[in-house]
Formats: C-alpha cells, structure tokens, sequence
C-alpha cells in the first residue's frame, strides 16, 4: 500500500489535461509506440471528434522511482460542467491531484470549482503550468497567478507541456513525493467507492472502484449499499490499457468490477460497495443521485419510427444512467419522449448518438427546466412541470418555483461591466465581486437556471470576447412569475413550440420567436401567420408570405444536372422537417427560442 499513488488531474476545459495523461503514459511505458495513439483515454468516437472527455476512466501506471516500484492510478476527469458529479467522485477516489493550468489562459472559472472539490477531499495539490511551449504562454504572470491561487510557492509550480513532454519527469517525482499513500484498514470489511462505470454490450456493466478498506476478490459476494442489492464479482482486476484479471484488489487500490449487471441504472457512480456477509457500518458519504437539469421531448421525424425510437432510447439508457425519459404525446408532433439531460451538452450528446450509433432521425422540442407549481386547491404539494404542457392553468395556479444556481464567471477586469449587464439581463443578482489578480476578476451571482439554458454560453463568450469562463452549481428552488407562451401557426396551435418564459420576458421574447419563425419556415403556396399567445391574448404577429415562383423555374433550358441537385437539396432539407396542419416545420423552428441573437 505504501506505493500506491491515486491521483487525477484537474483543469479547466482545453487546458491540456488529456495530452498530458498521454505524456505520462508514454512515460512509464504503459503504452508501447504500437499502441500510440492521440488521446488514448478517449475511447469513445464521439469524445474524440469533439476532443472532449465525456466519462471519466482510470488507468494504472508502474513507475521505477529512486531504486522502488510504485503503482500510479491516474483517474482522468470530464471537464464539462454537465459532468461536474462525475469529477466530484473521481476526486473523491484519490489522494491527490495534478492542478492543470493554460499558460496563456491562467486560472479560468473550472480551475478553481475543481480546486475547491480537491480542497473539500483534503487532495494534495500539485500545480503544473501547462502549455509552456505556446509562443503565447505567459509563465510568469499565471505563476504568480497560480501562487495566488494556492498560496504555495513558485518553486513548486511545475512547468511542463503535454505537447513536448517537458517537465513530465518532474511531474512523476512530485506525484510519489507529495501525494501520500492511501491510508485504510486492509483488515476491515470490504468498502470500496464506484466513481465510474462503463457499459459494454457483451460484458454487461464495467464498474470502477477505489478500494478504502479491506479488499475485493474473484467471487466474493458484494453488496452496493445504495441500491441495497447483492451481487457475485465474476472478475475483478486492475486497469492497464486493458484490464488484467486479478484474484483479488487491495486496500488502497484502483480497479474493476463485473458483475453481469446489465443497466447502468443499477450502478451508481458514488455508492459505497461492500461485502454481503460482512458488511461496513459506514458507507462513504457524499453520495447523490444525478438528477436532469434540463428537459426537452425528442420525437422521430417518421412517426411510424417510434417504436424504433423507443427501443433506442433504451439501449442509450443502459449505457448513460443520467439519460431519463418517459413517453409523451404532442398534438402536433404525435408520439415521442420526454427526456431529461444533465445539461444542454448532454443533449445535444444523446440527440447526436441517437442519430449516430441508431440511425434515428429525432427532432428536438424547446428545452426547458423543472418547475415546480402549485395550485390555490393545494398551496403545498408542488407539481412538477418538466412539459409546458404540464402548467396548470393560470387561473389554478396560485405561485411557480423555479431552479437557481450560483454562477461562478471569471473574466478580465475589462470585461466586468458587459458582463454584470448581460447576468442582470439574466435575473441574475450578483452575490460577489473578488479580484484574483488587478486583471482577473471572479463574479459569484445567483441566477435562474432557466436562463442559462437559453443562449447564455453564447452570449458570455461574446460580451467578454472570449475571455470568461462560467461554471455554476444548483442552489434550490425560488419564486417566479412563469408564463406559457404558445406559438399558432395558421391560426393552429403547436403544442411543440410552446415555451415557459419568466413574464417580464415573455412579451419582448414572444416577438422574437415569431420574427425568428418567419426566417425559419420555409415559403409555401398560402401566407402563414405566426402568432404568440399568452392564453387566449395574442402578443405578436408576423406573416410568411405566400411563394410564387417554382423554385426549379429559372433553370429550364436543359441543365438537368442543376435542376436535379436542386431538387435533393430540397428532399434534404425535407429530412428534418416536421407537417403540422398544412405547414412545414424545419427541426431549427423548434430550437428557435435559442437562438434568438443568432
Ligand atoms: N501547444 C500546446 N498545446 C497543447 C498542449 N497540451 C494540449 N494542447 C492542445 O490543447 C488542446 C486541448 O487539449 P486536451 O488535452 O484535449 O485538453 P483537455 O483539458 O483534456 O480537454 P477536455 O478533455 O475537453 O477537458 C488540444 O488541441 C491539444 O493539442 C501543450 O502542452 N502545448
């Protein structure tokens, strides 16, 4: 146990936490130049293309260090706020951490919420200044940045580049001599925590897990104490670049667990596992179930595909036990599901799989958050509005309650003013205002969540030009004034385009979907009036006129090769498009009300 090192690396986004990894692989020689490859531990094809890391995983290094051998378990995190509970568990797992900085970008909004989860698990903290070899790299300054931060002195600011492997020697000193080793009682019953699991089709679920006490072994019959239910561990092992079987996992140690469970919604990532005859009296603690930000229906553009789009959703779910869904209906779309993300990026992941891996076309209706209502016949036991449709009637309700979270922006001094006006424009309230360094400031604000889904990101990273960085968590439920705006479509209400606006925004934003609706919708033989209703009360109006020409008229004379891209051009756009009534509806309509300031 003495050897053993658990750590994982902690950055903000991009900050080179990945190619780094890869370094120390490279390293240690846990990888071999035939198993080269860019960005190993994103093994997903979609993390990949979007060189994002979506799960976390693990993985186990030797490391020959002053004449001793040490074991190194290198827990990499997800970097995205939608994945921050993920982060918080891997953290959790270790004894210390790498502390990741941009040297052009300095400390940004996801260092420092990272920092504070290591901190709050008593992590030692080791900074690296990443990135040394950019010509834009300003080592100095983000040291003394970093010295600020940490309170620590500048000689132990590693310099280092993932991209050269400078400085990652160093690194692999400073994690065997600062990072304690594990403590933990190699005699007490069995409590191991998962901070990850993986789905594998023929496998079943993969679980990761850090061993706390006593051990895990080959045929032990272990128990997940959140979920109460018992299981044989068929295999348990270690984690090279591929597993290795092992008889037995340690105190201390890093490994995996299969146990033929086949749902991910059986393991959850936090729980505590145990031996079933012997078990600890205490699990470890800070276990939360993850629970959907973000709510939006998904429905196949074929309605006939719905069974399909059912069987899929399914098999997304045994893989991603954040993914929740239940079946739903919409006048205007038919069937479909209401789904609950972790976030806009999770969304927009799970529409993405569900087109990639099931060849599914879906269209996605407009997002919203959970709210909760409650009508004047019982003024306490809250409904829970996931669907604009699910708002009681105005004359029912006697008040909403919507989602805060505080928002954490750090930006530079220059940008303060933009940036206060566009979370004040947000209802946001500012709660704090510190200057890390004279350039770089950290605005704390509360605000309602459901802002934050609507364009928020977008608009940040233009008022600041780039140079802020957001990271938010929830903090409970607060009064609103909530109205649902529909939208009518010759003179048609379309269930699908209804959104749930704050009412002080819903006159001003109701105006801007129809004007949005009018560029959107394509031209047909007939006008379409678009009208925003709040009730019975129409807000606004606009009118996409009538076509009146054939789009393919001006290229009769013969060029068919023209004529005919022409006319797939149109069977494409058709692939997204949605008839309600007599109208065409183009997937972007319903993702219209965020994209307002496009
Ligand atoms: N010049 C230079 N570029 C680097 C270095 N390390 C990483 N990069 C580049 O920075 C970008 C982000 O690197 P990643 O390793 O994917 O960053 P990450 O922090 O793992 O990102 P997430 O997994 O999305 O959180 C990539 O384009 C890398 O090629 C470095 O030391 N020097």
């Amino acid at each position: 146990m003495k050897n053993i090192r658990n750590f994982c690396i902690i950055a903000h986004i991009d900050h080179g936490k990945s190619t780094l990894a890869d370094r120390l692989l490279d390293f240690t020689g846990t990888v071999t130049e035939r198993e080269k490859q860019d960005q190993l531990l994103d093994n997903m094809d979609l993390e990949r293309e979007r060189g994002i890391t979506i799960k976390s995983h693990a993985i186990q290094m030797d490391y020959e260090f002053e004449g001793e051998k040490y074991i190194l378990n290198l827990i990499d995190t997800p970097g995205h706020v939608d994945f921050s509970y993920e982060v918080s568990r891997s953290i959790a797992a270790c004894e210390g951490a790498l502390l990741i900085v941009d040297a052009a970008q300095s400390i940004q909004a996801q260092t420092i919420s990272n920092l504070y989860l290591a901190l709050e698990n008593d992590l030692e903290i080791i900074p690296v200044l990443n990135k040394v070899d950019l010509p834009s790299a300003n080592p100095e300054e983000v040291t003394d940045d970093i010295v600020d931060l940490l309170g620590c002195d500048p000689e132990d600011v590693i310099h280092a580049s993932g991209k050269t492997g400078f400085g990652v020697d160093t690194i692999l000193a400073a994690i065997i001599k600062k990072i304690p080793a594990p403590k933990g009682n190699p005699d007490a019953p069995l409590k191991a925590l998962i901070f990850d699991s993986v789905y594998n089709s023929y496998r079943g679920i993969e679980t990761y897990f850090r061993v706390i006490d006593g051990s895990i072994k080959k045929n032990q019959q272990i128990k997940f104490m959140a979920t109460g239910k018992n299981y044989g561990a068929d295999e348990v092992g270690t984690l090279k670049l591929t597993q290795v079987v092992k008889n037995e996992v340690k105190t201390g140690d890093v490994g995996y667990l299969i146990t033929g469970i086949k749902t991910a919604k059986e393991v959850k990532v936090g729980d505590t596992i145990t031996d079933f005859a012997n078990p600890t009296t205490e699990r470890i603690d800070g276990f939360e179930d993850v629970k959907p930000m973000v709510f939006a229906g998904i429905y196949p553009v074929d309605t006939e595909e719905y069974e399909e789009l059912r069987s899929s959703m399914e098999k997304l779910q045994l893989n991603d036990a954040s993914l929740v869904f239940q079946p739903e209906s919409s006048a205007a779309l038919g069937f479909g599901f209401r789904c609950g993300f972790l976030g806009m990026l999770h969304m927009e992941i799970i529409q993405e799989r569900l087109e990639r891996e099931f060849d599914m076309t879906v269209i996605t209706t407009v997002p919203n958050v959970s709210y909760h209502a409650f009508t004047k016949k019982e003024p306490e036991k809250p409904i829970i509005v996931n669907n604009p449709s699910d708002l009681p009637d105005p004359s029912k309700l006697d008040r909403v309650e919507e989602p805060f979270i505080k928002a954490s922006i750090i930006t530079k001094s220059d940008f303060v003013g933009q940036v206060m006006s566009l979370c004040i424009e947000k209802r946001g309230q500012i709660m704090n205002q510190t200057y890390l360094t004279p350039e770089r400031v950290e605005l704390i604000f509360d605000m309602p969540l459901a802002e934050i889904v609507f364009d928020f990101y977008d608009r940040l990273k233009t008022v600041s030009k780039g140079y802020a960085s957001f990271d938010y968590h929830p903090i409970g439920m607060k009064a609103s004034r909530l109205v649902r705006v529909d939208m009518l479509l010759n003179a048609q209400p379309v269930d699908a385009l209804s959104a749930l606006l704050h009412a002080d925004n819903a006159y001003g934003i109701g105006k801007r979907i129809c004007e949005k609706l009018k560029e959107l919708i394509p031209r047909q033989q007939f006008d379409i009036p678009i009208q925003a209703a709040i009730g019975a009360k129409i807000i606004a109006r606009e009118t996409v006129k009538a076509l009146r020409k054939d789009v393919t008229a001006k290229c009769y004379g013969g060029d068919i090769s023209r004529k005919r891209k022409l006319l797939e051009k149109q069977k494409k756009g058709k692939k997204r498009m949605r008839q309600v009534g007599n109208v065409e509806i183009p997937q972007q309509a319903f993702m219209a009300v965020l994209k307002l300031n496009d």
